[in-house]
């Protein structure tokens, strides 16, 4: 029998005056996983997220958690905690004042509350530093406060909103880490948004990408990936995304309006060996590789990757071939047909 989903909701829709927040959101979430709620400005992830916390109430549906329907629960009763890319802490207060507050609040005693900031302090590394106030830190150990004071909150599932979004992209990369790592340590659920799909691909094992407060695609990493469910989450997941080529100049894929391609799927041809002819229109320089944008009128989004450092003239023609299997195939509506229905050859 399947174990019952810790987090549950059903349906659940959020308007503002009529306008709308999010619709028709139903998502069942495991205990012990990390979810990451992914999407672009005004999509409704943070919505989502207020509605679990409690923040905001739903105008349908219903949310449980851990079997409780909390739907109209207050956010002390939820049984949960919250981080915020805005770390939301005192600034007169100490960093050890500031993670033990909402246990002062819950009257734990003090002996309890010590031991409880050490193994908080431990973890997220900021032994040491317990006098100092917010203003005397950077943003990294700010956000490692505001962990600590999730962590010693001790609830089973934590929410984060954008919580790195403050830091510079090297710390980013090692908060990211760190919150991953405390996730899996503490066993707890953490429900995670953000609009950085490098940042949802590497961290969550389950990955609900929105768009207009809908749910695009609900799946692992590669799911999303490997078969995205229509145009969108095709071109938002990926680096560089997916590019996407109008059926009609692949005449042997009879029924597919839109066919999609990985960069990593195509290759340069010798000239008049090649399946599309396209035009350079950029060179990327990563390091290890370069990205070659192409242009071609009936395409978006092609990238050639070629190891090294490649300097191609803007303009400079470029064949390119990839393999049948490599494509994907979409609808007019820009719905993922089944696997192989479009290279039917009819
Ligand atoms: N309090 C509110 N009153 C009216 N409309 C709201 C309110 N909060 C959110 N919305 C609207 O709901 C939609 C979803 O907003 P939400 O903040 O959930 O998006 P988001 O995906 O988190 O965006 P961002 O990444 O920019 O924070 C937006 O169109 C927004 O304007």
């Amino acid at each position: 029998m399947m174990a019952a989903p810790f987090v549950h909701m059903d349906s659940v829709a959020k308007r503002w005056n009529g306008q709308l927040g999010v619709e028709d959101i139903s998502l069942s979430i495991p205990r012990g996983s990390f979810v990451a709620l992914l999407g672009p400005s005004g999509c409704g992830k943070s919505t989502t997220l207020r509605l679990l916390s409690g923040l905001e109430l739903p105008d349908e549906g219903t949310i449980t958690i851990d079997g409780r329907n909390v739907t109209t629960a207050a956010p002390s009763e939820r049984n949960l905690s919250m981080v915020f890319q805005s770390y939301a802490l005192f600034p007169h207060l100490s960093v050890a004042e500031n993670v033990v507050f909402g246990l002062k609040v819950r009257k734990v005693a003090a002996s309890d509350r010590r031991e409880k900031l050490t193994r908080a302090l431990e973890i997220t590394g900021l032994l040491g530093y317990e006098n100092r106030r917010p203003g005397e830190l950077s943003g990294g150990q700010r956000q490692r406060v505001a962990l600590a004071r999730a962590i010693v909150a001790n609830q089973p599932l934590c929410l984060m909103d954008e919580p790195l979004s403050n830091l510079d992209a090297k710390l980013r990369a090692s908060v990211r880490k760190d919150i991953k790592k405390l996730q899996v340590d503490l066993g707890i659920t953490v429900i995670y948004v953000t609009h950085d799909q490098t940042e949802a691909m590497s961290m969550a094992d389950m990955v609900v990408l929105m768009k207009d407060g809908h749910i695009q695609q609900t799946g692992t990493p590669e799911e999303l990936y490997y078969r995205p469910a229509n145009t969108f989450v095709a071109e938002f997941v990926g680096a560089p995304p997916m590019a996407l080529i109008e059926g009609s100049i692949l005449p042997s894929f009879g029924n597919a309006a839109t066919i999609g391609l990985r960069a990593e799927s195509l290759s340069v041809a010798e000239t008049g060996k090649g399946r599309l002819t396209c035009e350079v229109s950029e060179c990327e320089f990563l390091g290890s590789e370069t990205f070659i944008g192409l242009s071609h009128p009936s395409a978006t989004g092609l990238t050639v990757r070629m190891p090294g450092l490649k300097q191609i003239e803007t303009g400079e023609k470029m064949e390119i071939s990839f393999a049948d299997e490599d494509l994907h195939f979409f609808d007019a509506t820009g719905h993922r047909l089944a696997d192989q229905s479009g290279a039917s050859g009819s």
